[in-house]
């Protein structure tokens, strides 16, 4: 039983080495697998299912191909495809999971998340994604024609200066305390995440006598970044660019 995570793909027409890094993943590595998990930010901005573009349909085809081969994939949303829902579902055959779902693998429980509710120090971040998680804002939006709502997000885009370099990244990286409570809400040992750009595998003193362990996925900024799963061993791994 193979199971992969990879989070933080940050796709964009703009870098296509990542796309055609992805789609071949999707196309090979990925089709040996049980089941793939997305841990958020596959794209680097979605604005609405309805935005058809060579991008986000070659990426939906991918997924598309991929399940209807029997592979199983869930998507986490991440702070840039947030607004990722049913219709994108529908389009790869994909499970859309909330904030945090905790799963089975082989016998070990192990809490999955985009990453970034643990940046609970981030206020200014926080309070971004609880304006925009709001559904009747997130209706309205999706209501307005595309050229608006692309007009709004590259000027968000653009204040959030989260830019397209990963270096240039500033985000604040994980409340340890966060972590913890929720791991133990979840009553699991392992928490799977990405968002933070940062990979790594922590331990977590979840209690006196009990450890955890935290993986951090990597971004697919300077390679690809795949965790793999198997018979309760679990490897972090990079997958190099197919081009140069
Ligand atoms: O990214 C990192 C580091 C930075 C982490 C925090 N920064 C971050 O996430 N920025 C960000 C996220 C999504 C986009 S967007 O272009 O996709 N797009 C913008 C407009 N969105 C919107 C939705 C709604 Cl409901 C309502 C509005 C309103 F009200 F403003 F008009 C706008 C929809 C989504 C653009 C920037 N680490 O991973």
């Amino acid at each position: 039983m193979t199971t992969l995570f990879i989070s933080d793909l940050h796709l964009d027409d703009r870098r296509p080495q990542i796309t055609e890094l992805f789609l071949h993943f999707l196309a090979t590595e990925a089709r040996q697998a049980d089941a793939l998990y997305i841990l958020g930010d596959l794209f680097e901005f979605w604005s609405g299912d309805d935005i058809s573009n060579p991008l986000n349909d070659s990426v939906q085809d991918g997924l598309k191909a991929l399940t209807a081969s029997g592979v199983k994939c869930f998507l986490v949303k991440g702070n840039r495809d947030f607004l990722v829902s049913k219709r994108f579902a529908k389009r790869t055959g994909m499970t859309i999971l909330g904030d945090y779902t905790a799963i089975n693998l082989d016998g070990q429980n192990v809490l999955i998340a985009h990453g970034d509710t643990f940046c609970t120090l981030d206020e200014k971040y926080q309070a971004f994604r609880t304006a925009v998680n709001i559904p009747w804002r997130q209706k309205l939006f999706t209501a307005l024609p595309i050229f608006v709502r692309e007009a709004i997000a590259d000027k968000i885009r653009g204040k959030s200066k989260a830019g397209n370099q990963q270096k240039s990244m500033n985000i604040m990286d994980v409340t340890e305390s966060e972590v913890i409570n929720k791991m133990l809400e979840f009553k699991c040992d392992t928490l799977i995440h990405g968002h933070t750009h940062k990979p790594n595998i922590h331990d977590v003193a979840l209690s006196a006598n009990k450890q955890g362990k935290r993986i951090v996925l990597g971004d697919w900024f300077d390679q690809g970044s795949v965790l793999v799963w198997n018979e309760g061993k679990y490897d972090l791994q990079q997958r190099a660019f197919l081009t140069k």
